[in-house]
């Protein structure tokens, strides 16, 4: 009876999970897209979508875009070095393994112009000689991001039926203070010695901040996986209680992982905490890591994008129950950004963050059985 119980919910969460939502059509069929949303949204907090309307060469180029970047001598990057308050800038390799416990992940974000935290944050581009145009093409794609992360919060907010434009208008660009960051992830390729023993992340655990995320994956370039099941945000951040938490999760959410490989012309979505705070964990921001190739798999290169699409610097962060305290978001993206860099200097975390890693390899994850995505790219 349990098993069947179990399979039966393991089912419904990859439907989910690996049925992308198209997107067409909206305004005809936005009736219907909210409703897929909100079914998305409120268990897995993970999907696909398809018929999202940005051109894939468009997408091809912003990867591009980003490769040109990490093709940079560490010399001109270095110059744009990671601002935590505004969550922008470049992270080395020895950074993040300073600061996640993690190693073979490289980072570079970017945001719109406007009030920053951190004045710095304004020189996070690279010089104009290095890589001209950089900074208006990157903004361009930044845009056509944030457009589509508006449509599905419009689409959720009817869905929810919350007052027409009360989410949405969080998201208005015009008045100039919004901090959505565009970031590049590169994982570079692993040794085949560490792939077999197969003991390390390339990014760890962890669930975003943020209103909504896109991430832009490459066919053939898998690694990222979900685990749904996460019913508050009690946890907080990761890093409270690390032991056994650093692989896994430290929370109701289980410790069942299922992979969410790129789908062909789909674009991956998640909930962050913005949304779910402000539902009042209605919505699930999920707890997601990207595991080093396994032996079978593509063992190259893994670049991916991430347009994390936040709520303007000053909206309040509250839900109708106020099940959490009001924080506006630039406070709240502060807080994420300073909670994170703390720990590269914090040598009991660092301590407790690699022996986790370590004594709870990837191979020994409870999905084994799970199959990997099931529905064909169209
Ligand atoms: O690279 C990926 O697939 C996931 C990236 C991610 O989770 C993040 O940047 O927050
Ligand atoms: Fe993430």
């Amino acid at each position: 009876m349990t098993i069947t119980q179990e399979s039966a919910q393991a089912q419904r969460t990859k439907a989910v999970l690996y049925k992308p939502i198209d997107l067409s059509d909206f305004e005809r069929r936005k009736d219907q897209i909210a409703t897929e949303l909100l079914t998305a949204a409120t268990s897995t907090g993970f999907w696909h979508i398809v018929g999202h309307g940005i051109p894939q060469e468009d997408i091809d180029a912003a990867f591009a875009l980003g490769g040109s970047f990490f093709d940079l001598p560490a010399s001109a990057k270095q110059a744009t070095r990671f601002i935590p308050r505004d969550y922008v800038g470049w992270r080395s390799l020895s950074e993040l393994e300073a600061m996640s416990g993690t190693r073979n992940w490289e980072w570079y974000s970017v945001a719109y112009d406007g009030p920053k935290t951190d004045p710095r944050a304004d020189s996070v581009w690279p010089a104009e000689k290095d890589l001209p145009g950089f900074k208006p093409r990157s903004l361009a794609f930044a845009r056509q991001c944030h457009e589509v992360a508006t449509r599905m919060v419009s689409a959720l907010e009817q869905a929810l039926k919350v007052e027409q434009g009360y989410f949405v208008k969080m998201l208005d660009l015009q008045q100039g203070n919004n901090p959505s960051i565009l970031a590049w992830n590169t994982y570079p390729p692993k040794p085949a010695t560490a792939i077999a023993q197969g003991k390390e992340f390339r990014l760890h655990a962890h669930a975003d901040t943020d209103f909504l995320t896109l991430v832009f994956q490459r066919p053939g370039e898998p690694g990222l996986e979900v685990s749904p099941g996460r019913s508050t945000l009690a946890d907080e951040r990761l890093g409270k209680d690390l032991t056994g938490a650093w692989n896994g999760v430290p929370s109701d959410a289980g410790n069942v992982w299922y992979p969410m490989d790129p789908v062909e012309n789909a674009i991956t979505i998640n909930i962050g905490d913005v949304f779910m705070r402000i539902t009042d964990d209605i919505l699930k921001s999920t707890y997601h890591r990207v595991r080093t190739p396994a032996p079978n798999d593509h063992e190259g290169e893994r670049r991916t994008i991430a347009y994390f699409a936040w709520p303007n610097r000053d909206a309040i962060i509250q839900g109708p129950q106020k099940k959490y305290a009001a924080i506006s978001a630039a406070d709240l993206l502060a807080s994420e950004g300073n909670a994170y860099a703390a720990r590269k200097d914090d040598e009991t975390w660092k301590e407790v963050a690699y022996r986790a890693q370590h004594e709870n390899p990837y191979h020994t994850r409870k999905h084994e059985s799970v199959a990997r995505s099931p529905i064909p790219a169209n």
